[in-house]
């Protein structure tokens, strides 16, 4: 999507890889928008239930892409969220999918406080690659790119390579 604000950048992968702590740092330094879904879901009630089951909000996605939709258009946004196939493939330059090694990603999640199911599910989701696997289906192959995401070390070198492709992206817009 052609914007002079910029492109839209969509980060993503299983939760703890390291996603809002990515995005803030990057749209700091490029001037983009940093959207997180989740937050703004909380702070815009755009919910559908409740789940039992993973003691969690139900995310409404048709709200939140009816809500993103004209700033979307606008471009320059750099939006986090654990799941991808819902927003509107038209959105997105640019995929990342963070990956983080399962006994790191472990120790952040139990960190994190996550427990039992909830802690071994998010693991597991990370050992199948699911996310990367989602984005691959939902985007087109060669916007989706990996990104490794165990130390500050990984961090800083995604940022800059991630500033190296929005240079190119401004050449070529
Ligand atoms: N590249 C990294 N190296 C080391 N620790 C990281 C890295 N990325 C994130 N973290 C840490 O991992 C935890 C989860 O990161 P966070 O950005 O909240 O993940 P997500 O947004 O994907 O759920 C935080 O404590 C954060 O400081």
């Amino acid at each position: 999507m052609a914007s002079p604000h910029g492109p839209n950048i969509l980060l993503t992968g299983t939760p703890g890889t390291g996603k809002s702590t990515l995005g803030r740092e990057l749209a700091q330094r490029a001037c983009l928008n940093y959207v997180n879904i989740g937050e703004m879901a909380k702070e815009r009630e755009l919910y559908d239930g409740w789940d039992d089951e993973y003691e969690c909000h139900v995310l409404n996605e048709d709200r939140v892409v009816d809500e993103l939709e004209d700033q979307m258009q606008q471009g320059g946004n750099v939006v986090d969220y654990h799941g991808c196939d819902f927003f509107p493939e038209r959105w997105f330059d640019i995929v990342f999918v963070l990956r983080t090694d399962n006994s790191v990603l472990y120790e952040r999640l139990e960190h994190r406080g996550y427990t039992g199911k909830k802690l071994q599910e998010n693991v597991q989701c990370e050992i199948f690659q699911t996310i990367l696997d989602e984005a691959r289906e939902a985007y087109k192959i060669e916007i989706v790119h990996e990104l490794p995401s165990n130390t500050p070390e990984d961090m800083e070198e995604n940022i800059e390579r991630i500033l190296l492709w929005l240079e190119q992206w401004k050449l070529t817009h």
